[in-house]
């Protein structure tokens, strides 16, 4: 039977990355995407710019939505303190194994925990059931039209403080337009634009950074 890209993807990894290594993971992964088979991870030029919102925001807990095959939540763990955890949300389980392998083989499972499942259903039970208080920072990357729903339901469910970080992908391609407007009218936050490139293109895309004030 034909392989998917995202099995594609892992065997890209299993054979060319060093196991234990997430750079040489992402690497790889880089690689595999700009010459045999794009795909829509965040990438290396949007990557850095998410490094730096991780570096500079230090932060405990993060949640991310939106696993696909696990490249960005590999970026983000490899920059996590110790203690710190990443929680990250997955609906379809074809792409929730691929991406479980990718974060085992980066060697960074220690500080994931990826929850399969939809965000709608997940988000009301992260207090109850993964026993978070708040998040530090929140990384968007799943269907675009989700984003704002999403966030007003973190918003509701009180798992943002002041001074949690949305990091969103995608708000210029595909686009996000009622989560950038929202973000950037709503007095609740102080958003910022990172200018970049739609992941291994020339295309422009960019990633917006809001601070929630509370
Ligand atoms: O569409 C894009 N990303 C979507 C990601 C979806 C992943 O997240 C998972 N997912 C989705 N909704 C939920 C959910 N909750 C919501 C539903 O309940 N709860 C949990 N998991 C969810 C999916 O199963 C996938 O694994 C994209 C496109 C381009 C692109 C640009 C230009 C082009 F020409 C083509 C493509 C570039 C990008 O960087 C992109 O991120
Ligand atoms: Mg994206």
């Amino acid at each position: 039977t034909q392989s998917t890209r995202p099995q594609r993807l892992l065997g890209a990894v299993q054979k060319k990355a060093t196991r234990g290594n997430p750079r040489s993971v992402i690497q790889t992964i880089d690689q595999f995407c700009r010459q045999r088979e794009w795909a829509m991870n965040v990438g290396d030029e949007k990557g850095c710019i998410l490094d730096s919102v991780v570096t500079e925001t230090n932060p405990t807990t993060v949640l991310e939505l939106g696993t696909y095959c696990g490249y960005s939540t590999v970026r983000i763990a490899s920059l996590l303190p110790p203690q710190a955890r990443l929680i990250t949300l997955e609906f379809n389980p074809d792409f929730a194994r691929i991406a479980r392998q990718v974060i085992t083989w980066a060697g960074v499972q220690d500080k994931v925990e990826l929850v399969e499942g939809a965000s709608g259903d997940l988000i009301p039970k992260m207090k109850a059931q993964f026993g978070v208080n708040t998040f530090d920072l929140v990384f968007l990357d799943h269907w675009k039209d989700r984003y704002l729903p999403d966030t007003k339901l973190m918003e509701e469910c009180g798992l943002l403080k002041k001074g949690s970080i949305l990091l969103a992908d995608n708000v210029i391609c595909p686009g996000t337009p009622d989560y950038l407007e929202y973000v950037r009218n709503s007095p609740r936050y102080q958003s910022q634009y990172f200018k970049s490139h739609l992941e291994y293109t020339k295309v422009e895309d960019g990633l917006e950074k809001s601070v929630f004030l509370g």
